[in-house]
């Protein structure tokens, strides 16, 4: 009895021991599997963070671009990903890189992913890293360079979410393009400007255009439904010219800075209406000097005791849409640029806040846009927070877009990020970079995916 009792106690020994092994086995392969999966995913994000360090490395800043560097980059990355792809160049030298994933349905109309390959220069000296280097730095995992926020991301965030959602078996309806267009950051002219106008554009029955938004710094995406337009203002005065020590009436220079000061109190009244909190900063006009012109030179510097007869001044004007423009001109023409001062005036730029139809250009933000509302649900399922629809401050490519009457929104999944759009030390976070490639996986899923209609979807298109 007592040996038989033994017995047993020494198989329920071995039993056990048998089990706990059985167990520890169990959990350290599962441990492992856990740690291999992880490991496959550091080396797959640091493998996408290497290939937008890559197209941050093409050399695209203005005045003097080199887009076939981002072109080969372009559209090497689309044939790895089996996409269609031509070149297309308006002006020579300027090539637009336009990318085709077909969709089931060729008859729907197709979604346009847009970006720009240009950047503006930098000031090499004034940055904590060379900014076209793409430096990451291992003590925050921030990504620094020129292209960083604006807009090198996006245009490659679009193509590593095209990347995952043809690995997961993904088959869009629509057929979705993704256009890479030059010269965004001297006005567009030769870019989507020409892109619009063209009889490509026509054939790809584009029924929604997502392109650049900006930065947030705290935790809610930015989006934009409408943007300020450009109005750059040159304001000529003249005068008699005379010696230095004498004081008249009517000098070029006095003229002028009669002007300033009353521009500067429209700026300073603007200002005080965003200070306040009444308006958004893109709600209001804003007017900045950004160059005076005036004076008599020598080899040294100026003549110092002669009054010139010619002064210049140099305006960015940014005009919201929801403005009267007719007010404004006749603000121009009356008191900034009187004629009864001996002033005149031209435009550098100046683009319409309204439509051909005489209607501010804006993409509706409500449930008449079913893009709208399929964006809001796309942010939310990828677990973004996206913020109030704004006007942009600055001008984009998405008002060509707008004003053929297709909805354009504005958008870079870039929160918690200080805006560094055209600064110095521009960088981006790799974590934020590699979420916002899901939040496109997201939207093009949506987006392709999406068989309602969409006729009348603007504001634009109603009127
Ligand atoms: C009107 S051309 C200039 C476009 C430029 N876009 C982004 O900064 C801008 O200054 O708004
Ligand atoms: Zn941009
Ligand atoms: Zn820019």
């Amino acid at each position: 009895m007592e040996i038989l009792r033994k017995k047993q106690v020494q198989h329920l020994y071995g039993a056990s021991l048998v089990l706990l092994f059985v167990l520890c086995f169990f959990f350290c392969s599962c441990n492992n599997k856990r740690q291999v999966i992880s490991d496959a995913k550091v080396d797959e994000d640091s493998v996408i963070i290497s290939r937008f360090q890559k197209y941050l490395q093409t050399k695209t800043a203005q005045p003097n671009p080199n887009y076939y560097e981002a072109a080969d980059f372009i559209l090497s990355e689309a044939k790895s990903l089996s996409l269609e792809s031509q070149i297309i160049e308006f002006v020579e030298g300027k090539p637009l890189i336009l990318l085709k994933w077909p969709g089931k349905d060729p008859a729907l109309a197709s979604v346009m992913l847009n970006s720009h390959t240009d950047v503006v220069p930098a000031e090499e000296d004034k940055w904590t890293y060379p900014p076209f280097e793409a430096v990451l730095d291992d003590e925050d995992g921030n990504i620094y360079g020129r292209g960083t926020q604006d807009m090198k991301c996006v245009g490659l965030q679009y193509l590593e979410a095209i990347r995952r959602l043809r690995r997961s078996g993904f088959e869009p309806m629509r057929d979705v393009y993704l256009s890479y267009v030059p010269d965004e950051e001297v006005g567009g002219n030769d870019g989507a400007k020409r892109f619009v106008d063209s009889f490509i554009f026509e054939k790809m029955n584009v029924g929604v255009v997502v392109d650049e938004g900006g930065a947030s710094p705290d935790e809610y995406y930015r989006v934009f439904y409408a943007e300020r337009t450009p109005w750059w203002l040159v304001i000529k005065a003249s005068g008699a010219p005379g010696h230095g020590a004498k004081l008249y009436d009517n000098t070029a220079i006095g003229n002028l800075m009669k002007s300033i000061e009353s521009i500067t109190r429209f700026r300073d009244a603007q200002f005080d209406l965003v200070k306040a909190g009444l308006m958004a900063e893109s709600e209001i006009v804003s007017v900045n000097t950004v160059y005076l012109k005036a004076g008599t030179q020598s080899e040294d510097g100026y003549v110092m005791n002669m009054q010139p007869s010619e002064a210049e001044a140099g305006f960015d004007i940014r005009v919201p849409p929801t403005i009267d423009e007719a007010s404004l001109e006749a603000r121009i023409a009356e008191e900034w640029a009187p004629r009864s001062r001996n002033m005149s005036f031209e435009f550098k730029q100046k683009v319409s806040v309204y439509d051909k139809f005489g209607k501010p250009v804006i993409t509706a933000t409500d449930e008449s846009n079913p893009w709208w509302s399929l964006l809001v649900e796309a942010i939310s399922k990828a677990g973004g927070k996206l913020g109030k629809p704004e006007i942009a401050p600055a001008s984009t490519d998405a008002r060509y877009y707008r004003d053929r009457g297709l909805p354009a929104i504005g958008f870079s999944p870039i929160a918690n990020t200080p805006i560094l759009l055209h600064d110095h030390n521009e960088f981006l976070n790799k974590d934020e970079y590699l979420k916002g490639i899901q939040v496109y996986e997201s939207i093009i899923k949506e987006y392709a995916s999406f068989v309602g209609n969409t006729k009348d979807n603007t504001r634009n298109e109603e009127l």
